[in-house]
């Protein structure tokens, strides 16, 4: 039985993060997703709670059939002691997949084993870039699996990120 770990803050969870877990979902039997920098939320870099991230994997989840866990992890200020915080958050993992340098190198340096997945359409499929449209207005529903638009629309997510955005201009 093998179990990976992917660790991101998905703020929000859009198709890039889906694709790649799909792919992981061939590697792996079980997946542990760290939801991370779990103790932000309501900055327009960081939007939603850990709870509604943890929501919008699951939801996202549904159409990927291998068993998960959704676990929030607030950041540590001591980069030497994240792994074993995340250790202690999570069940036992064997791979950590991973595209931040941060992450692989602490990882490695614990001698986990890492991987790499290939980055999908990158300009895109960021969170930084459907944070922008939510705030503008444009189209971000058709970067994001359409479960995760349900829950965004749920907790009435782009009229935070607006509200957000006004008041951190004023
Ligand atoms: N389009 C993508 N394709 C493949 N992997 C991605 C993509 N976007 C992000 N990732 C990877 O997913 C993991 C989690 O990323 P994260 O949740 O920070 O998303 P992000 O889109 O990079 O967010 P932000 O733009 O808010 O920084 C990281 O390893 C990141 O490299
Ligand atoms: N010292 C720390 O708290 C520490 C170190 C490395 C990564 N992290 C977190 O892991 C997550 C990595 O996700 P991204 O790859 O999406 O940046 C982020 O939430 C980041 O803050 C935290």
């Amino acid at each position: 039985m093998t179990r990976g770990f992917y660790i991101g803050r998905f703020q929000p969870y859009h198709l890039g993060h889906h694709t790649v877990i799909e792919q992981i979902s061939h590697e792996v039997d079980e997946l542990v997703i760290g939801v991370g920098s779990a103790q932000f939320s309501h900055e327009l870099e960081n939007p939603f709670t850990a709870g509604e991230r943890v929501m919008m994997i699951s939801a996202a989840m549904e159409e990927i059939g291998i068993p998960f866990y959704a676990i929030p992890i607030e950041d540590l200020r001591r980069n030497a002691l994240w792994v074993s915080h995340v250790y202690s958050m999570t069940p036992y993992f064997d791979v950590v997949y991973s595209n931040n340098p941060l992450v692989i190198r602490l990882f490695s340096e614990m001698g986990m084993k890492v991987r790499t997945m290939p980055m999908v359409m990158r300009k895109t499929l960021s969170g930084t870039e459907i944070r922008r449209r939510m705030v503008t207005g444009e189209d971000w529903r058709e970067l994001v699996p359409g479960a995760v638009a349900g829950v965004i629309d749920q907790i009435q997510g782009v009229d935070r990120m607006k509200q957000i955005a006004s008041s951190d201009v004023v």
